[in-house]
């Protein structure tokens, strides 16, 4: 059984780019984190894609620790978003985000949510944000945004995106939440089928993961002689997904890019982990959101 070794893992999206399976997430990573230098680190220690969003509010930071590692800017996979309140202002929030993180494309676009205002705006609508989408496609055509790609897309609002005929670009990416608690296997079934990857956010279970508390994880990571973290990010890489668990802390960004090759009856545990002890969303604004 091959041991723990740094996770060099790439995958080729739909539209022929190629992304690394495991990057690193920002949300909740401020200048009083130093982000700056947790990015410059993540990528002197093997990271090539690193996730941010506007909403996140340390693009800056983040453009900052790209230019600080000294790594080419080609070599790197950066992910960003568009907010919920920008659906109507694609252009100049895509122009914001990339002056902010210094840079002149990004690898991957996505609309963050399916909703066209906050969440606490009752005019907000839920819907598939086809026409948010054709902004991203002109993106993607001027070769602004390599890739352009959707979160937080049930399979219903999948579908009806896809059905427009003037939607002739396939998201190459679904980033929504998913782990052993929450292995989406319906979407994660239709994704696969359609060609279109998950992005697995919350990957640990976010801050504070019962994850972390649970007895099978615990027991494989033991077993396997590896960290908790590890084994929920090895079954992420293992089920063909694309995984970005955050963390601020050197040690931490350090061993959560070591993988393995979890044994087919722990990787069968976790499989069914969800099923035997019920489903939990970390994550879950605006319930609807999630309902077709
Ligand atoms: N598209 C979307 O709507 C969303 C996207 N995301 C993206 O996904 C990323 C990851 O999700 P996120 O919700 O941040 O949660 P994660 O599941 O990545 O968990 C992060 C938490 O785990 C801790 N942690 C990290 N590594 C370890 C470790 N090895 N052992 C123990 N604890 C650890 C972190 O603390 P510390 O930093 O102190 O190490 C932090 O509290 C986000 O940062 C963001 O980029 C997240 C939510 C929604
Ligand atoms: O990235 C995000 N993390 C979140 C957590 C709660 C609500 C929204 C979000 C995000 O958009």
């Amino acid at each position: 059984m091959p041991g723990l070794q740094d996770n060099t893992k790439v995958y080729t999206l739909n539209d022929g780019n190629k992304i690394p399976a495991v990057g690193l997430g920002t949300w909740r990573a401020t200048s009083e984190d130093n982000i700056k230098e947790v990015v410059e680190s993540a990528l002197k220690n093997g990271y090539r894609h690193i996730d941010t969003a506007a909403i996140y509010g340390n693009e800056e930071d983040v453009g900052e620790g790209i230019k600080a590692s000294g790594v080419p800017r080609e070599e790197i996979f950066v992910t960003t978003k568009l907010w919920n309140d920008d659906h109507k202002n694609v252009r100049a929030a895509f122009e914001e985000s990339l002056k902010k993180l210094q840079l002149d494309y990004v690898d991957l676009y996505l609309i963050h949510w399916p909703l066209d205002g906050s969440f606490d705006n009752k005019n907000a609508k839920i819907s598939d944000a086809y026409e948010t989408y054709l902004e991203l496609q002109k993106l993607k055509k001027e070769g602004k945004a390599k890739s352009i790609g959707v979160s937080n897309y049930t399979q219903g609002r999948l579908e009806s995106l896809l059905s427009h005929p003037e939607v002739t670009i396939k998201p190459v990416v679904n980033q929504i939440e998913a782990h052993p608690l929450l292995p989406q296997t319906e979407l994660y079934n239709y994704l696969k089928k359609n060609d279109i990857f998950i992005t697995a956010y919350s990957p640990l279970g976010s801050a504070d993961s019962p994850l972390f508390k649970e007895k099978n994880v615990l027991r494989i990571a033991e077993k396997n002689d590896v960290e908790p973290a590890q084994v929920l990010i090895s079954w992420a890489v293992q089920r063909d997904t694309i995984v970005i668990p955050k963390s601020v802390k050197t040690s931490r960004l350090v061993s959560n890019i070591k993988t393995f090759q979890l044994p087919d009856e722990d990787f069968e545990v976790l499989n069914e982990l969800a099923a035997v002890e019920g489903e939990k969303r970390t994550n879950d604004p605006l319930p609807a959101i999630f309902q077709d």
